[in-house]
């Protein structure tokens, strides 16, 4: 499935001491003691949902595919996109033949605008994902999606092609899909957004989509046996990182050698970011948590980023991530045009050469004091990509543990939000906005400078 290479957090200078276990270990097991609890009391669902049974989901799918559906769109954001995202890339369009998919994530006009343009509505489902019911983002473009929907088909028509996900009882949405009568799935209360991917949230639209569902949670319950061994291979890692965050290196790099791993960091960098940084512990003692996520793509990186990874601040972390197999690959042929001083890549495949490029880095960096650690995928099919995505969320709450913060809120995301309601003119928030200039926005690029 994976494996995971950490000798480059000890073997340089500045990194993980040789008595690192034994400083950290009854820590480590203060917190899986302390996430175990919590997990069996029922307050944090994300770690039991691949013992779900996908059988019923994935026959629902069949189902509504046999209606010949063309394409589903998405409407959703941060971790009610991101893990659909992430998977649905990983894998690969191979296994997009069932069905286009489109995500409506950013409320970026020209995309949206793009969206109505690549699709036949009346082949279309729309997929709208909220937790809460009342992302701005998700429901703004719902209206407009919904209301050209009900244009293009009729309102019946348009009300059997919206399926929302969403709480079972709480929130806009959940009103709204009642009263129109939409198909809806829950998203189990107890199951944050970020740590949803393996929930109706990511598994609807990617069993709708044709993809491996079952491999998924299958991959995601290998990398937890419930053994105190692997266990603590997890908070292992979790504490690597807090250790190296104490230490001054408050940047973890995820750099992935592989393009359809792009979403899969994208989705990483939420989960850690909203959960680890906090401005107080759990007793409400001021803190300032977090160690910055940051998204890193080899080999083009190499050719953008890591002149600074080698030689500017020594305050990152920088995990590795490839893949063992692309799923296909070329070989560079014997060629008399070939310049003498790359002859050597003659008959050499893009995966070995890209495979050299993550070591040759990788040694680089740690001769120059970097610490690093490195992840190597069996490939990017659904049990390696279930059982990492497992692995970090499990990694991300033991850190919380271990910082003894609660990892599974996000209150310094509202204010904005509530904010940007007030300039809307949202009665409750007006006054939150205070002196930022109201919006009286009309499209044109006057009335946008005029409201600055
Ligand atoms: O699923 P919802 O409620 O639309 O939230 C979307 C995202 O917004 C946040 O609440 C804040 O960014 C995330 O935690 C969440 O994943």
């Amino acid at each position: 499935m994976y494996s995971y290479d950490d000798a480059g957090l000890f073997d340089v200078e500045a990194g993980l001491s040789p008595d690192f276990d034994a400083q950290w270990s009854d820590r480590c097991q203060d917190a899986i003691a302390s996430l175990r609890r919590r997990i069996s009391e029922g307050e944090l669902g994300f770690a039991t949902l691949p013992e779900r049974d996908p059988l019923d989901l994935i026959t629902w799918a069949e189902g509504r595919r046999a209606e010949g559906w063309t394409d589903q769109i998405v409407i959703g954001i941060g971790g009610s996109s991101l893990g659909t995202r992430a998977v649905l890339e990983a894998m690969g369009p191979a296994w997009q033949a069932a069905m286009r998919t489109h995500f409506a994530e950013n409320l970026d006009p020209v995309t949206l605008h793009a969206i109505l343009r690549q699709v036949n509505l009346q082949t279309t489902l729309l997929v709208v994902v909220t937790k809460s019911g009342s992302t701005i983002e998700t429901m703004s473009q719902l209206w407009i999606l919904y209301d050209a929907l009900v244009e293009a088909v009729g309102q019946a028509q348009a009300d059997r092609q919206v399926i929302a996900i969403t709480d079972p009882e709480r929130g806009s949405l959940r009103s709204l899909a009642t009263e129109r009568g939409w198909e809806t799935f829950d998203v189990p209360p107890n199951v944050g957004g970020r740590f949803s991917v393996l929930s109706p949230v990511s598994l609807v639209p990617l069993a709708l989509a044709g993809y491996d569902i079952d491999g998924l949670l299958s991959g995601a319950r290998r990398c937890l046996d419930g053994s105190d061994a692997s266990w603590m291979q997890l908070a292992r890692i979790a504490a690597q990182h807090v250790a190296l965050g104490d230490q001054g290196y408050g940047q973890l790099v995820m750099m992935a050698y592989a393009d359809r791993l792009n979403a899969l960091v994208d989705w990483f960098r939420q989960l850690w970011a909203e959960s680890l940084g906090k401005a107080r512990d759990r007793n409400g003692a001021r803190v300032h948590t977090g160690i910055t996520p940051i998204k890193a793509i080899g080999a083009i990186d190499q050719h953008s980023q890591v002149q600074l990874y080698m030689e500017g601040p020594n305050d990152k972390q920088i995990i590795f991530v490839e893949t063992r197999s692309h799923s296909t690959d070329l070989t560079i042929p014997a060629s008399p045009s070939l310049p003498e001083a790359l002859s050597h890549l003659q008959g050499r495949s893009l995966a070995e050469i890209l495979h050299a490029e993550a070591l040759g880095t990788r040694a680089a960096l740690a001769r120059a004091g970097r610490p690093t650690a490195c992840w190597s995928l069996e490939s990017t099919g659904a049990a390696s990509v279930g059982g990492f995505l497992m692995a970090w969320m499990f990694i991300t709450a033991l850190a919380g543990e271990l910082l003894d913060i609660d990892a599974f809120d996000q209150p310094g995301v509202e204010l904005g939000k509530k904010i940007a309601h007030g300039l809307l003119g949202h009665p409750e928030h007006g006054a939150l906005a205070g002196d930022v200039a109201p919006v009286t926005f009309d499209g044109t690029p006057e009335s946008w400078a005029a409201g600055r």
